[in-house]
């Protein structure tokens, strides 16, 4: 089969189908599949169609312009939005305590004053946060993903008071604490510079590594995206392709994705899309 998966058009608005069942069936080792999955939005199809699997290890790059489904998708995979047909198939935990799936959420915004140490912080992802019902395992837990993630150092400072960067590794953090097999991180590099995306991006890429967590990745930074990501899924509003990034990113993919008008121009092994010759910057931030 074709590794490199584009799909239809997307249609006009289905009459509604039987309801999914989310949990139903087998991934067949996947640690994440999706199959045929349709989302609507007050009305309006928002994603159509859409397959693919992500396997244990695996760090899987989701690209696409604004408004193409990114994040509609992972709400849809943490059952916040409920599809209109298809069927999502998660990991189940390995052992006690561990959950199917970690998130980090694109709004990462904290009050400066909030009165809460960064270690409290990661401690609101265990089931029971508060810290006199903490046990020695919980303690553990944190304590790992806080060193997982290089933001030990980090325990005992006000998180409000964080920069940036070390905020993203808190909430990383706390997204990592019961030990996810799925790890969904909604653009956890925006907002950092260079230096401090390439950091975040060698923490994810550590952590899908030594714990084997399958990693699905949303970023307008392709060339970020191509140095960590196995695969990559583009999303447009209409249309979808799934492969490695050297099968996606090529002119032809993304002309069927946007319908014409796009080159993917290659030099110094960095990608460049463009539109009409202009940078992307009305399609997408690559
Ligand atoms: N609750 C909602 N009700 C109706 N429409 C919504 C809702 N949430 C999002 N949308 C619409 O769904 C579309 C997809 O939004 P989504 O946030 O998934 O896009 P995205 O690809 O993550 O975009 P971005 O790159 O800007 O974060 C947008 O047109 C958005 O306006």
């Amino acid at each position: 089969m074709n590794p490199l998966a584009v799909n239809a058009p997307y249609p006009a608005p289905a009459p509604p189908a039987a309801p999914p069942s989310p949990l139903a069936g087998g991934a067949g080792g996947a640690a994440l599949a999706v199959r045929q999955l349709a989302v609507h939005l007050d009305g309006r199809p928002i994603l159509n169609d859409l397959s693919f699997h992500v396997n244990p290890g695996e760090f899987l790059g989701i690209l696409g312009p604004n408004g193409a489904g990114k994040t509609t998708l992972f709400r849809a995979l943490l059952g916040l939005v409920k599809p209109q047909a298809g069927s999502i198939v998660l990991p189940r935990p390995a052992e006690a305590g561990q959950t199917a799936v970690g998130y980090v959420p694109q709004s990462r915004q904290i009050d400066p004053e909030l009165p809460m140490h960064a270690w409290d912080f990661v401690c609101l992802g265990l089931p029971h946060a508060i810290r006199p019902w903490l046990n020695r395992a919980d303690k553990r837990a944190v304590q790992e993903a806080l060193e997982l993630t290089g933001a030990a150092r980090l325990a005992r400072q006000s998180v409000g008071r964080l920069s940036g960067g070390e905020r993203q590794r808190i909430y990383l953090a706390q997204a990592l604490v019961r030990n996810p097999r799925l790890l969904l991180l909604d653009e956890p590099t925006s907002n950092l510079d260079p230096g401090a995306q390439e950091d975040m991006a060698a923490v994810i890429d550590r952590v899908r590594r030594e714990r084997s967590a399958a990693v699905l990745l949303i970023s307008h930074d392709v060339n970020l995206v191509n140095r960590y990501a196995d695969r990559i899924l583009y999303l447009t509003p209409r249309r979808h392709a799934v492969g490695t990034v050297d099968e996606v990113m090529r002119t032809e993919v993304l002309q069927r994705l946007y319908g014409g008008k796009v080159d993917v121009l290659r030099a110094d092994g960095k990608l460049l899309v463009t539109i009409t010759g202009e940078p992307a910057a009305g399609i997408c931030r690559h």
